[in-house]
């Protein structure tokens, strides 16, 4: 297992440019299961998780190629049906939570699919009811196999309903909607996830020839076809590496400039860092994050407490609250950060107490930061990366500490953020990959 070697207390300066979404190349990669043509895709990061996705596809017999760096073409013209009962197929699908999205293309082209149960963060308890409930809605059946412990999803047909999902899941939505896309009239998607990475799917999916309307909106509706085509797509700048680059100068006191991020995409992320006192300036399509000697969090308008809570899409991502948590301890002032969607995400609070953070974690959810300024700095430590957005906040952490700190289980850290330490490294950053 690799290691991280961070010698804190470098400033970062020049230009950054995020990689392609992970979540959204996890899902745009499994549409390209839904036609027998060919599906180019742009901008796709070179991650672990998107890489072992390819790498299951490819196993499942579909041809692809890379003519270009980031630059995928996917062909699954002759796909290896009798694949999907193997242990490997299982063993490999069941290593990274984006996989179970191949579930809702096979079974709507091929009538069958296999889910194990899928890996990704252990962060809480990571349900599938939503895509299971929504899948059968469209008219398959699961069986459940104890020995193998895995669900069979079989369907001779599927036909469009309507459909109010119990929650608004991401992966949940893009399942059923790759679904619906194929089945026989009309389907109705109410409390739909509706985040950007949805969007370029269901943007995606249109171009391919679906009928998919109400994007961006929680009320998705889709008139079924029986074919669709090949396309061409392009993945949108990674919200979660924008972010995780702004609380990062901040907390360094560095100038940066973060090049080509998607702004328009960004939702309330600039302004949840702003809440915490951080100067975004937006410039175009980049942002700018000039040298704080120190922010300030401020209240809400009635003098109470600032919150950083997460909620669905267009509330703030609970992909960004490891890294609000991090950023908030050099801060003056105080934060109450509520993780409300995941119940094992904030125990890493831990290793920043023992850098000399001042947190009280109140329960699973909810940890209360109180800033101490810049004046205060952290102090280095041996580290292990919990999640992979833990990972990057520890890794923020220590580029600020004073001294010389060991990440352990980067795995987690490159499963998402591609060559991060050459990435900052040419910025400024002093880290070394053991
Ligand atoms: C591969 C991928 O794309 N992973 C993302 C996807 O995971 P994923 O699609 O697995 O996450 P879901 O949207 O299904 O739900 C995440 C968690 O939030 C809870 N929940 C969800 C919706 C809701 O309205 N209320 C609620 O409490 C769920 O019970 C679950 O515990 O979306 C999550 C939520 O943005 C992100 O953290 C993950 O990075
Ligand atoms: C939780 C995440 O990923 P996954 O859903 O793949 O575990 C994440 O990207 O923050």
């Amino acid at each position: 297992m690799s290691s991280f070697v961070i010698e804190g207390g470098h400033k970062l300066s020049g230009e950054i440019t995020p990689q392609g979404a992970k979540n959204e190349a996890l899902e745009v990669i499994c549409a390209v299961l839904l036609t027998p043509e060919k599906v180019t895709i742009h901008n796709v990061p070179d991650i672990l998780d998107v890489n072992n996705l390819i790498q299951l596809l490819r196993d499942m017999r579909v041809k692809v190629e890379r003519p270009a760096v980031g630059t995928y073409t996917f062909q699954a013209d002759d796909i290896d049906l009798e694949y999907l009962q193997t242990e490997e197929f299982l063993r490999k699908s069941a290593s990274l939570r984006g996989s179970v999205m191949v579930v809702g293309p096979l079974v709507a082209r091929f009538g069958k699919a296999m889910i194990p149960k899928p890996g990704g963060d252990k962060i809480g308890r990571r349900r599938l009811d939503t895509h299971f409930v929504g899948i059968q809605k469209l008219g398959a059946t699961f069986t459940y196999d104890p020995d193998r412990r895995v669900y069979e999803v079989v369907a001779e047909h599927l036909r469009g309903t309507y459909m109010l999902l119990d929650e608004a899941s991401v992966t949940g939505t893009a399942n059923i909607l790759m679904a619906a896309v194929l089945a026989e009239g009309k389907t109705t998607i109410y409390n739909a996830a509706c985040e950007p990475y949805l969007q370029q799917l269901s943007a995606m999916l249109n171009r391919m020839g679906a009928r998919i309307s109400g994007v961006g909106s929680n009320l998705l509706t889709i008139e079924g076809v029986s074919e669709l085509h090949g396309t061409e797509h392009t993945i949108l700048p990674d919200m979660i590496e924008v972010g995780s680059f702004i609380g990062m100068a901040a907390m360094t006191g560095s100038d940066i400039l973060i090049k080509n991020t998607g702004y328009d995409k960004l939702g309330i992320i600039p302004d949840s860092f702003r809440r915490l006192g951080i100067t975004v300036e937006q410039q175009g399509d980049d942002i700018h994050i000039p040298t704080h000697d120190s922010y300030e969090i401020d209240t809400f308008i009635d003098g109470s407490i600032m919150t950083i809570a997460d909620a669905p899409w267009p509330g703030l991502t609970p992909d960004l609250l490891s890294v609000f948590l991090v950023v908030a301890t050099q801060a003056v002032g105080s934060v109450l950060i509520h993780q409300k969607m995941f119940e094992s995400r904030l125990f890493f609070v831990d290793k920043l107490i023992d850098m000399g953070a001042q947190i009280i974690l109140c329960d699973p959810h909810r940890a209360t930061v109180i800033g101490l300024g810049n004046r205060f700095k952290l102090r280095a430590s041996t580290l292990v990366s919990p999640d992979i957005r833990a990972g990057i906040a520890l890794l923020i952490a220590a580029m600020s500490a004073e001294g010389t700190s060991t990440i352990h289980n980067i795995d987690q850290i490159d499963r998402g953020y591609q060559d991060i330490d050459k990435r900052l490294n040419q910025i400024g950053a002093r880290i070394t990959r053991l």
